[in-house]
């Protein structure tokens, strides 16, 4: 496919496939083209996570990184009123989220850094609300897409509750201090254009074109070094990963020289019991 030559809505759409041994009750995985999609299933409640929820969206994630298929995750919510609306408040403890067994989680912190740790880009595609923990979601994917009915918002102050961790820190270094604080000081709303206006998005499309732009920009990305984009994730993530981030980066520079025959012959060396060589690699400048 060339780039360039069709508008996304004129490309077909992917032939959505569900894997038979994937099992699970409040999310959907479907895989298509190289691209995982993951959804949040529980529309009744605009798409709210309880434990069991991100229980599962950790294991869809863990399947996404591990299969050599998927080279880019769609991260989405079941219909068009919401992406997210963060933590079920129905199942609000007086110390976390209670599961099904009375076990109080903030697990949703889990998934964020498996959302920036996963060395593939992950999209969020956003129709209606992303609100309060679900915000928080959408900014840890890479790129955020939006539909032209979109609504953004952190509620935390207003329900007792806040993320002072990438929901204000990256928020900050996504949208600057000021708006950053606006955002959590006043828990107002903002449309599609404004988040775009302001960087929390990188476009806003109709609608009805959501998930063709969201598909177009995944099959722009999967012509790409898979690579390229796993080292520059690495990358945009390591300054605010702190050692985390440099030790995501560094992975990748140990499994790229691990690909190398100097590397092998440390290996091979030790396997037959003799003296490393490697005197025929040079010092590059
Ligand atoms: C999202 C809304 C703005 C949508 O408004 P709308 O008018 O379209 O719809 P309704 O309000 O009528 O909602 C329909 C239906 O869904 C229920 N619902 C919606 N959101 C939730 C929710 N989060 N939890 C439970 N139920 C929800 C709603 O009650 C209705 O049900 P009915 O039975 O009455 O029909 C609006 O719904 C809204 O503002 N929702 C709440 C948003 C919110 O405050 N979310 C929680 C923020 S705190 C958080 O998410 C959070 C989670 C974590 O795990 C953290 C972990 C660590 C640190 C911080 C965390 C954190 O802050």
């Amino acid at each position: 496919m060339s780039p360039d030559a069709d508008s996304p809505v004129q490309q077909p759409a992917p032939d959505w496939q569900a894997p038979e041994d994937v099992l699970y009750e409040d999310i959907r995985y479907h895989r298509a083209e190289g691209i995982a999609r993951i959804t949040i299933n529980r529309p009744e409640v605009r798409n709210a996570f309880r434990p069991e929820t991100i229980i599962e969206l950790l294991d869809a994630f863990h399947r996404a990184h591990l299969d050599p298929e998927v080279g880019v995750v769609i991260l989405t919510g079941q219909g068009e009123l919401a992406f997210c609306s963060g933590g079920d408040q129905r199942v609000r403890g007086d110390g976390g989220y209670r599961d099904a067994a009375g076990t109080e989680h903030l697990n949703v912190l889990e998934l964020q850094r498996r959302i920036r740790s996963l060395p593939k880009p992950v999209v969020a595609m956003v129709a209606g609300y992303a609100i309060g923990g679900g915000h928080v979601l959408h900014l840890v994917c890479d790129l955020s897409i939006a539909a032209d009915n979109a609504r953004f918002g952190q509620t935390g102050p207003k329900v007792g509750s806040f993320d002072a961790g990438y929901g204000a820190g990256l928020m900050a270094r996504t949208v600057g201090l000021k708006k950053a604080k606006e955002i959590w000081f006043l828990c107002r709303q903002y449309d599609a254009q404004e988040a775009l206006a302001m960087g929390l998005v990188n476009t806003v499309v109709p609608l009805a074109e959501l998930e063709a732009t969201t598909v177009d920009w995944c099959r722009r990305m999967l012509q790409l070094s898979p690579t390229a984009l796993r080292c520059l994730k690495a990358a945009f993530n390591a300054d605010a990963d702190g050692l985390a981030g440099i030790q995501e980066l560094a992975g990748n520079a140990t499994g790229l020289f691990y690909q190398t025959e100097e590397a092998q012959e440390g290996r091979n060396a030790f396997l037959e019991k003799r003296p490393p060589d490697f005197s025929t690699y040079r010092r590059r400048p």
